[in-house]
């Protein structure tokens, strides 16, 4: 595999509060960063590069990390924009479920699969923690194009074993079953890349003994395991009523042994202080994904106060209950909600470089992704967007300043201006471990 020296402009997070972005250079061998200081440590040692390929950036561009989805949805592309006038149980029911259930044909499931990998990678999603459908099959299909397209991925097949009016679900045994099958068929590919996530599909449409079950599977095998919770208030009330043993919504999923380190819940709008508190301690986090939040009226999540009750937090495109199939979106309606709640006096709104950090490095701890992705630090895997702030045919341009810019502000400069103004036209070249997936350099 080839060896690469970057040079230009670097950005990425080390923490919430710290985005560290410098001018210099960061070489990658075999797919893993080997090496990152500035201009002078590169001239210094430009023998020890010789065979490497460089990659100079220019001016306007700079290299971040890839994107990271936390929470979406591949069968419901095709809805995608369609379908937003009904809230959650409803939408479930009316349009999701049916669409959702077309995914027992091989081919629909292939030709749709291939083409949202293509799409989120096109859009500077490096990684995505996908729900798939019921089908085993179909969501081996899903695995083979993540897999085919060079994608890091984590592949859940959705369990669900309560009654609804399509017949959309699986008696339990069978449930339980094709998981483990699921499961096994996905770690027989061996990839890098794609692994299986036991996925639940949330207490409305689970219950305690598959839950229990499916629990049981992600332990046996040391797989991650994803679900939704408190994502909307009728939602809530129904699943309070069919556990009414519990008080609340995570106590349901807490007593099937739901919420480890290995957890991640999508939305979370409307927990407790003691439910942030149990994440917390458990270690589960959060997918944070303010476009279905709003899109489908469920409500405002507190990101800011999940933040500073220790959940760790990432972002998702929740496709098709979201509206848009980029993690840059995600960023600014999650900049949008908290400025909402912070004008309603509620909290303080997180900041750009706030999003940044949770679209990256956020993403991948919520995935237990970040010993191995998510910022740039040497031994990390290189995934990698290179951003060009003022592309051709971008949708902004560069405006001529009365008063230039220092070094530090030009670089804050084109970070700002593609977090906020930025789309994919902006993002001409993405790597995953090393390899190019996207290339319009
Ligand atoms: N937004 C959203 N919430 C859910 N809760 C259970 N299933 C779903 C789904 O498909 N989308
Ligand atoms: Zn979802």
């Amino acid at each position: 595999m080839s060896q690469l020296v970057f040079v230009g402009v670097i950005a990425s997070a080390r923490s919430l509060k710290d985005l560290n972005a410098f001018t210099g250079y960061l070489s990658v061998e075999s797919g893993v960063i080997t090496s990152i200081g500035t201009k002078e440590e590169l001239d210094n040692q430009k023998n020890k590069f010789k065979d490497f390929k460089f990659i100079h950036l220019e001016s306007n561009q700079f290299l971040m990390p890839g994107l990271i989805d936390c929470h979406t949805h591949a069968p419901q592309f095709p809805n995608i924009g369609l379908g937003l006038d009904r809230p959650l149980l409803e939408w479930l029911d009316k349009y999701t479920f049916p669409l959702e259930s077309q995914y027992s044909n091989i081919d629909f499931a292939s030709s749709v699969y291939n083409t949202v990998v293509q799409r989120l990678l096109i859009n500077g999603t490096t990684t995505a923690c996908y729900f798939g459908s019921l089908h085993k099959e179909g969501c081996l299909e899903l695995v083979k194009s993540a897999i085919k397209y060079k994608q890091r991925a984590l592949v859940g097949k959705v369990s669900m074993n309560i009654k609804n009016n399509i017949g959309y679900y699986n008696d339990t045994q069978t449930e339980l079953n094709q998981t483990e099958e699921f499961i096994q068929s996905v770690l027989e590919f061996k990839s890098e890349l794609v692994h299986p996530i036991v996925t639940p599909r949330f207490a409305v449409s689970c219950d305690h003994e598959l839950m229990c079950g499916l629990s049981k599977i992600a332990q046996k095998y040391n797989c991650r395991i994803q679900s939704h919770v408190s994502e909307n208030t009728k939602e809530i009330e129904h699943v309070l009523k069919c556990f009414s043993e519990c008080t609340t919504y995570s106590h349901v999923y807490d007593q099937c042994g739901i919420l480890t380190k290995k957890c991640i819940m999508a939305h979370a709008v409307y927990l407790s202080k003691k439910e942030m508190e149990l994440f917390a301690s458990k270690g589960v986090s959060v997918a944070h994904c303010p476009a279905s939040n709003t899109r489908l009226r469920s409500g405002l999540c507190p990101v800011r106060r999940l933040i500073d009750n220790g959940v760790t937090v990432g972002l998702g495109t929740d496709v098709s209950g979201g509206d848009s199939a980029t993690i840059l979106d995600a960023m600014r309606r999650a900049m949008d909600v908290s400025t909402h709640l912070e004008l309603l006096g509620n909290e303080e709104a997180i900041t750009w470089k706030e999003a940044f950090y949770l679209a990256t490095l956020g993403g991948a701890k919520a995935l237990n992704l970040d010993e191995k992705i998510g910022n740039f630090a040497v031994g990390k895997e290189f995934d990698a967007l290179v951003i060009d702030a003022y592309s051709k045919n971008g949708p902004t341009d560069d405006y001529v300043y009365p008063l230039p810019a220092d070094d530090e502000e030009h670089i804050l400069n084109i970070l700002q201006r593609f977090l906020y103004v930025g789309d994919d036209r902006n993002i001409v070249q993405v790597y995953v471990k090393g390899e190019i997936v996207k290339d319009n350099l």
